[in-house]
């Protein structure tokens, strides 16, 4: 299907020209790597000048989409979802949040900023908490076709049992946009929790892998993010023709398709923490984090 995007808004010039030097010969901004080997940069504080971004990326009046997904017992989550992306999540900018729910009269109405808005989308119910979580590729791609491509620039596809700590803003914007996950930063690749079978589509060989990343965050251009989830969708039905569930779900063909489409700019794992982990001191500060949360209870 061919889809027509909203326009491409061309950058303007900068418009403020008074800002810290960058210094080619200072030391690293940060103790984390800052760059990958194909060359897309590794965001993390002290790697960027909010203020620099914010006067570079205001005015070309963007809408960032965030998608949601709050099934069953995880409608829950959405009210302090919301409440913190209002504090922290692109502010200044148009919002449109899509929440994708089998309750909609579950879903509270948070107040929310100027240009900021919710949509409240219902899907069917599966059964298996595998099967809601896995599904999410595909109805993320049919909203991308149906509406979102008219609607967004670029789109955040976001798990739900998180909240924001910190400001989420323009650092983030790039084609494709892939995070760290927290519990693998430090991990040698031959330890990925990879699907490993050569009979899944979500197969990855021993010396194969970047970064783990983790299925709880990722986004881009829209355009970008509807290939991604097509593609990782396609995967996960090829998988399901064989009777394969891959081992972490759609978070399994998640990295094996970024392992053949490379992210153009990869978030630390401040963007994607787990409260129960303790905060190591070389991450400044943790922005979007997993709760801790009674997982039997929440997926029965
Ligand atoms: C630490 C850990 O174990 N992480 C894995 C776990 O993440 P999580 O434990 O973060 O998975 P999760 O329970 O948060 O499910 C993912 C998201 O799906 C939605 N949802 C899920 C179930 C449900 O009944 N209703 C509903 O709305 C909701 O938006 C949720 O945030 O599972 C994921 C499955 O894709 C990945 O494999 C992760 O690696
Ligand atoms: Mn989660």
């Amino acid at each position: 299907m061919k889809l027509q995007y909203q326009g491409e808004k061309p950058f303007r010039p900068v418009a403020r020209s008074q800002y810290p030097q960058p210094k080619l010969l200072e030391q690293r901004p940060t103790e984390l790597l800052t760059l990958t080997p194909w060359l897309a940069p590794i965001v993390s504080e002290g790697t960027f000048d909010p203020e620099l971004l914010q006067d570079m990326y205001q005015p070309l009046n963007l809408t960032i989409g965030v998608t949601a997904f709050a099934v069953g017992r995880y409608t829950g989550f959405v009210r302090h979802f919301l409440e913190s992306a209002e504090r922290f999540f692109m502010h200044g900018y148009r919002v449109c949040y899509y929440v994708f729910t089998d309750d909609p009269a579950a879903i509270p109405r948070v107040p929310l900023g100027a240009g900021r808005q919710l949509s409240v989308i219902p899907v069917q119910k599966h059964a298996r908490w595998e099967e809601v979580s896995t599904r999410r590729m595909e109805t993320i791609s049919q909203h991308i076709a149906r509406r979102a491509h008219r609607e967004v620039d670029y789109l955040f596809c976001l798990d739900v049992d998180m909240v924001f700590r910190n400001p989420w803003g323009p650092e983030t914007l790039g084609d494709l946009v892939a995070a760290i996950h927290p519990g693998y930063y430090a991990v040698p690749r031959r330890l990925f929790p990879y699907e490993r079978r050569p009979v899944s589509a979500a197969f990855v060989a021993d010396g194969e892998g970047d970064f783990y990343y983790g299925g709880a965050v990722f986004g881009g251009r829209v355009a970008r993010v509807y290939e991604f989830a097509r593609g990782c969708h396609m995967g996960i039905l090829a998988d399901k023709a064989n009777g394969v569930m891959a081992a972490w779900q759609e978070e399994s063909h998640l990295n094996r398709r970024f392992i053949s489409h490379k992210p153009s700019k990869v978030l630390s794992p401040e963007y994607l923490w787990d409260d129960r982990k303790p905060q190591p001191p070389s991450l400044k500060l943790i922005r979007f984090s997993t709760l801790d949360k009674d997982t039997a209870w929440l997926r029965s």
